[in-house]
């Protein structure tokens, strides 16, 4: 991420000038009933274009992943599409578009994905996607790593999801502090300019929470 030197005391009026080189998205291998959902990873694909940030997913060209990568590929930007070997052939995953980066199975796709990133959204997905954004806000917990994870809540896809996590910290399963680590907007361009205001808060509290990780944060 650019904007993010060492030493760089910038106040919160400062943190618009963070600029995402390039960002995980996980989102359906299917695309969902609602043209809203289509729309939405379109949206998204071509603001990662105009804004000139590259995009790390799953590979292949099924559902949603397949029309945000062939956007952000055609628009001019690097894909790279990080998938298992069991899921290559064309007939489960499609053809994946941009540079492919085969791996053993779910759990190094996973650390390959996040290592490529510096930042995470999720679009609308199922079981796979939900799976993704559960595991990058537990790292990010764990002070694994302090990437921003946001959530691309289109047409309300994840309103009891959040409501679940309002819950968890109601009952006293999931600290208030950590409620804060997922950000969700209902567009992609108030999503990305809330992660990329976020990002510098996220990083301090981080420090705070994690004295020890400070610069080993990407050691999965
Ligand atoms: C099983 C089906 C398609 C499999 N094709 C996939 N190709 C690439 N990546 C995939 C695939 N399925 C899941 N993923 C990963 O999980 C996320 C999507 O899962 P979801 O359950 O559809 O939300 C995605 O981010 C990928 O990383 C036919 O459905």
């Amino acid at each position: 991420m650019e904007g993010d030197g060492e030493g760089d005391q910038r106040s919160s009026e400062g943190k618009g000038n963070m600029r995402f080189k390039r960002i995980c998205v996980f989102c359906g291998s299917r695309a969902g009933h609602k043209s809203a959902f289509s729309e939405a990873a379109l949206q998204l694909g071509k603001l990662l274009v105009e804004k000139e940030i590259d995009l790390v997913y799953g590979g292949g060209s099924v559902g949603l992943m397949g029309l945000i990568s062939h956007t952000v590929h055609t628009g001019g930007r690097h894909v790279l599409g990080v998938i298992p070997r069991a899921l290559l052939p064309h007939e489960i995953s499609g053809q994946t578009n941009g540079e492919v980066k085969t791996v053993t199975g779910m759990h190094q796709r996973k650390s390959e994905m996040a290592k490529h990133a510096d930042a995470f959204i999720a679009l609308p997905g199922g079981y796979g996607t939900m799976e993704e954004l559960l595991e990058m806000i537990t790292w990010a917990q764990l002070g694994i790593h302090d990437k921003p994870v946001g959530l691309l809540n289109v047409d309300g896809y994840y309103d009891s999801l959040l409501a679940l996590f309002d819950k968890g910290v109601e009952e006293g399963f999931i600290d208030r502090a950590a409620r804060q680590i997922l950000i969700s907007a209902d567009t992609a361009p108030e999503l990305i300019k809330k992660m990329e205001m976020n990002y510098w808060n996220m990083k301090q509290s981080m420090t705070r929470s994690h004295p020890d990780k400070v610069g080993k944060w990407t050691n999965y």
